[in-house]
């Protein structure tokens, strides 16, 4: 009981920042609970356990039991972020759906992973790169062959 009073606390603490928090959230709906990852890290346990997964925050103590990969595997990522291994095991699109069931919120905009962004940067900038240098070296080749076969040719007909 007096567990739930203080998480209520909190939740609405979450919430009033993230609706300061602006433009990073375009559309704030005030219905969506916030949690940091802080709050979610207390949640390890087999009596109380929470996961992430993709930025979303998931209550899953009655589905351990249920689990088919078994409860141990989702006890070892309890309270932490479960993206990885939720995805490495290639889950159904039924696992998928039933995540629905046990949603209880989405991750702190500040605690979320920057990475994602970074990585779209650098993939484009490399793009970008390999493909100048796609058409430039072909071109500088065509263009050295020619000089050489002008030559080549004003030599034989000289001689
Ligand atoms: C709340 C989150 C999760 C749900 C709803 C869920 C649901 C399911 C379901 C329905 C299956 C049966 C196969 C399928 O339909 O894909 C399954 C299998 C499995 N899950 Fe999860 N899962 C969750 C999280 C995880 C996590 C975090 C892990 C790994 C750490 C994991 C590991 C496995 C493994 C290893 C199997 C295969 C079991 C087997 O084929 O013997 N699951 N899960």
């Amino acid at each position: 009981m007096g567990e739930e009073v203080k998480e209520n606390t909190i939740n609405r603490d979450c919430s009033s920042v993230a609706n300061t928090m602006g433009d990073a959230n375009h559309t704030v709906d005030s219905d969506v609970k916030y949690y940091t990852l802080e709050e979610i890290k207390t949640h390890n346990t087999s009596k109380n356990t929470w996961l992430i997964i993709h930025d979303k925050v998931y209550d899953i103590r009655s589905f351990l039991e249920e689990h088919p990969g078994g409860e141990e595997v989702l006890l070892e990522q309890a309270g932490g972020d479960a993206t990885e291994s939720f995805e490495d095991v290639g889950h159904s699109t039924d696992a998928r759906e039933m995540l629905i069931q046990y949603y209880i919120g989405e991750l702190h905009m500040n605690d979320r992973k920057k990475e994602s962004t970074t990585e779209t940067l650098i993939t484009t900038s490399g793009e970008g790169s390999s493909s100048w240098t796609t058409w430039l070296i072909p071109a500088v080749a065509a263009v050295v062959i020619g000089i050489m076969y002008r030559y080549y040719m004003l030599e034989h007909k000289s001689s």
